[in-house]
């Protein structure tokens, strides 16, 4: 069976998977097949259109269309720390949080304030945020992963444009990235019961409008990097490194 590959838009899928030199999606929905010697079963590929209702739209067709291992998203993201994360680093989701789900009060949002969950796990219910499992994920598809620096992901439907916005959300969820896709991504997959690996190369910091605190070719040639080492055969030690 083959990984699948997921973007939010074609651009990102092409930045990252051009240098296969294969025939990539012609439009947002459609999902091709790549032959990749180094990934057993190969790779499919799909763009969902950018946002959590596309992601989640789009990876329940290509999941109802196509068997896979797990699920790799590759894709943008604002950087909430400029130090650890500046623009052009790569980042790999620890966790995925919802800003959005719960019930609304006078002190804010209280995910549990529903008393409904989004999603019932082995390892309880799912209130607004997902625990990754980024090295079993990429070893369950065959990818190699290197030390990226692992990331608290937030996922929202309306980017922070004002540092209002952006410190907020930091406070609250402790987020260290900000994406439009990564939890609908990772409930699709817990809820699937697939494998599933986000990593996000970083184009902006949260709350700067473009062409402030942005650069989007840096960050795409990241995404390429990023594909080149997951989809590379990890290195094979010879085993002489041991021998005293
Ligand atoms: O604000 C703009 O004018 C603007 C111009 C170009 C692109 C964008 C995007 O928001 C790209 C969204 C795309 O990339 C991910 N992404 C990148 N940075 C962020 C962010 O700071 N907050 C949320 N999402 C971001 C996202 O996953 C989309 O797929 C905006």
């Amino acid at each position: 069976m083959a990984a699948l590959i997921v973007a939010a838009t074609l651009l990102e899928l092409e930045a990252a998977l051009g240098w296969t030199g294969q025939p990539l999606p012609a439009g947002e929905g459609l999902v091709v097949r790549l032959d990749l010697p180094a990934i057993p079963g190969g790779v499919l590929a799909t763009a969902t259109g950018i946002g959590p209702v596309n992601a989640a739209f789009g990876l329940g067709m290509a999941l109802a269309r196509h068997r896979v291992r797990g699920v790799l998203n590759l894709g943008l993201a604002g950087s909430f720390d400029p130090e650890r994360l500046p623009l052009g680093s790569l980042a790999v989701a620890a966790s995925e949080t919802w800003p959005e789900f719960g019930l609304y009060g006078e002190a804010g949002l209280d995910p549990r304030g529903l008393k409904l969950a989004q999603a019932q796990t082995p390892d309880g219910p799912v209130f607004g945020r997902i625990g990754l499992k980024p090295s079993a994920a990429a070893s369950a598809m065959g990818l190699h992963l290197p030390g990226w620096p692992s990331v608290h992901g937030l996922t929202v439907a309306g980017v922070s444009g004002c540092a209002t916005r952006t410190q907020e959300l930091r406070a609250r969820h402790a987020a260290d990235v900000e994406s439009m896709e990564g939890f609908a991504l990772a409930l699709g997959c817990l809820r699937a019961g697939l494998p599933f690996l986000e990593i996000r190369s970083i184009s902006n910091f949260v709350g700067l409008r473009p062409p402030q605190g942005w650069d989007m070719p840096l960050a795409l040639r990241a995404l390429e990097r990023a594909a080149r080492t997951l989809l590379t055969p990890a290195p094979v030690s010879s085993g002489q490194e041991e021998m005293p």
